[in-house]
């Protein structure tokens, strides 16, 4: 163990050694692209301390409700969190005193293999000294991977008025903007997020991460197009059922309340199915708490009083579609439900093709390989 290791990371003593976490008691799906093909994308949790790092992990990833992390305690050492969610995914969250010029810490091996750097500061304190150490890491960063993305979260939104919000936004992006202009690094592309735990714009800004970090995302969006068009959808998100993350939706705008509405439904249904649902192997939609996976049969309609129905279609045991559509589009329930089975075939197919490579759909698409 490093003396004066003031992150405790690469050198033995991480909180948590690398350990394999998956929500609920799930394991990875065969279906799905993982890390042994795939590098798994690393995500850097960075910030000062009680910015809400470790907060926004454990209520995105974890089901912590948000009252529960006023009591989380600070990070005193690395944690490092492997997670199975529809893609697999390492989490590095940082205690809040690191500080990236120490030189015991060591960026090559931090940056070098990263895929994402998470900044987050606390929109509620003075952020001065948090911009400060943004700029530091992300140059430090930058030099080590050009690659590596930065994502800003400023967190702790709830007690901000909608105005204080967007004036926030705006001064502490002009400020680091100018900082690295000054630099000459203005090359260097930082996206900003509001965020809070308490509503749910954790799980979009999260979700705008992940999709950063998927390299069929076109494909997905393309295939989302597609079925909307065809079945009169107005809006449709792809979620990672486990984190209520979405990893893909069409291309139309992301409106808050069709968001919030969809996610929403997700809970509904899965607490309802937990509840009344078959606790065993023909469970259609596998609730949250239940390990039972469900079969990507699964499906549930509801309703709204303003003449849009929520239309949830399971695509495996780790993805969801939930669509918002008018009543009078939905009475061609027949249409849509055979245009979702091609998307889902579609989808599964894109999920092989990456792990076997081309050869995976040889027997399906014969012809397209002579
Ligand atoms: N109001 C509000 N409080 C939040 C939010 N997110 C986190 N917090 C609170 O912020 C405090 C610090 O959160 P942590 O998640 O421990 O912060 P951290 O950045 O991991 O802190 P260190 O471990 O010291 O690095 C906790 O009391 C949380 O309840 C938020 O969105 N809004």
């Amino acid at each position: 163990m490093a003396a004066h290791n003031n992150y405790g990371a690469f050198h033995g003593d991480a909180e948590d050694e690398v350990d394999s976490h998956s929500p609920r008691g799930q394991q990875s799906d065969p279906e799905l692209p993982q890390a042994q093909e795939l590098q798994k994308p690393r995500l850097l949790l960075m910030g000062l301390r009680r910015s809400g790092k470790s907060s926004i992990e454990r209520v995105v990833f974890h089901k912590m409700s948000p009252n529960e992390t006023l009591f989380v305690e600070s990070t005193s050492k690395l944690r490092k969190e492997s997670i199975v969610l529809s893609m697999d995914l390492e989490i590095w969250d940082f205690p809040g005193h690191l500080d990236v010029d120490d030189p015991s810490f060591d960026g090559e091996e931090v940056f070098g293999g990263s895929t994402a750097l998470v900044f987050v500061i606390d929109a509620q304190d003075d952020y001065l000294e948090a911009l400060q150490r943004l700029y530091t890491t992300v140059t430090r960063a930058h030099k080590v991977n050009p690659e590596i993305s930065f994502e800003v979260l400023i967190h702790k939104v709830d007690g901000l008025s909608d105005d204080h919000k967007i004036e926030t936004q705006r001064d502490i992006h002009q400020r680091i903007s100018d900082e690295l202009a000054d630099a000459q690094l203005d090359n260097i592309h930082l996206s900003f997020y509001l965020t809070s735990i308490y509503d749910h714009s954790i799980y979009e800004a999260i979700s705008k991460v992940i999709q950063k970090l998927i390299k069929q995302l076109a494909t997905f969006e393309n295939l989302m197009n597609i079925l909307c068009s065809n079945s009169g959808v107005e809006k449709a998100f792809l979620f990672d059922i486990m984190s209520k993350v979405y990893i893909a939706t069409d291309s139309s705008p992301v409106d808050m309340q069709s968001y919030e509405l969809c996610s929403d439904m997700i809970d509904v249904i899965f607490d309802v199915s937990s509840i009344y649902g078959p606790d065993t192997q023909d469970a259609t939609l596998s609730p949250s708490s239940n390990p039972n996976p469900g079969n990507g049969q699964g499906h549930a309609v509801i309703k709204l009083n303003n003449g849009m129905v929520l239309y949830l279609r399971e695509v495996n045991r780790f993805l969801s579609l939930v669509c918002l559509l008018r009543e009078d589009n939905f009475e061609k329930q027949g249409l849509i439900d055979y245009n979702f089975r091609c998307f889902q075939e579609a989808i599964l197919d894109v999920f092989r093709l990456r792990k076997h490579g081309p050869g995976a759909l040889k027997d399906k698409y014969s012809h397209s390989y002579g």
